[in-house]
């Protein structure tokens, strides 16, 4: 695998919440609708999440046969999108909002449909608004990760970013 990405001079690592979920604890849907983890989104990946120590989360999900790409393997996008969920969700332990900004994702192994993949993830740390995190993805049986991922997230404000598709919010 090989990757250009590189961590800020600057960066610093962040304090995890007090209120963050405790190691070990499932954390909830960010929002009941979201492709990735909503439980009101029938056709989403239905993603789960364990708060871990630090600054770190597990999540997984079951790679069901609509997640199809080349025969009997997943979407590459699907891949990336659980990727996006879990490390978005792992900078819910700043209790911060955050849209992703960045995503790259190094494709190691094919996945086959019927696995289970999880993912661990990891906040390597912040800059002003800007959460860095990274990523590998596994299958049952296998030791080495089938993916690996970098991200940049951005903290944003909530009600300004989302406030041209209020009429898609129930709730947050
Ligand atoms: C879904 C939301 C729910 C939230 C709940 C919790 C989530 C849980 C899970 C969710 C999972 C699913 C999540 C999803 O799927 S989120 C859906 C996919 N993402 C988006 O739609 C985001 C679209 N982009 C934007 O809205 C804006 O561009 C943002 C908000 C990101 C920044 O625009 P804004 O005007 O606000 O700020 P800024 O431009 O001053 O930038 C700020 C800083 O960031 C740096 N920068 C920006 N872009 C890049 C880049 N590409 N590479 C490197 N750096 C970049 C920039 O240089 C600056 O750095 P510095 O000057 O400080 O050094």
């Amino acid at each position: 695998m090989s990757s250009t990405w590189s961590l800020p001079a600057d960066i610093e690592i962040p304090v995890r919440h007090p209120m963050a979920p405790e190691p070990g604890a499932q954390m909830r849907e960010h929002w009941e609708k979201c492709f990735g983890c909503g439980s009101d989104q029938p056709t989403g990946l239905g993603m789960t999440f364990i708060a871990g120590e630090g600054l770190t989360v597990e999540a997984q999900f079951d790679v069901a046969h609509r997640y199809q790409g080349g025969p009997g393997v997943i979407h590459g996008g699907i891949l990336s999108t659980g990727f996006d969920e879990a490390m978005g969700t792992c900078c819910m332990l700043l209790a911060n909002s955050v849209v992703t900004a960045h995503l790259e994702v190094d494709y190691a192994r094919p996945i086959v449909l019927g696995s289970t993949l999880k993912f661990s993830c990891r906040i390597d740390g912040a800059v002003r608004r800007k959460v860095y995190s990274s990523a590998e993805a596994y299958v049952d049986g296998s030791n080495a990760p089938v993916a690996t991922a970098r991200a940049l997230f951005v903290q944003i404000d909530m009600d300004q970013h989302f406030k041209d598709t209020k009429q898609f919010i129930d709730h947050f």
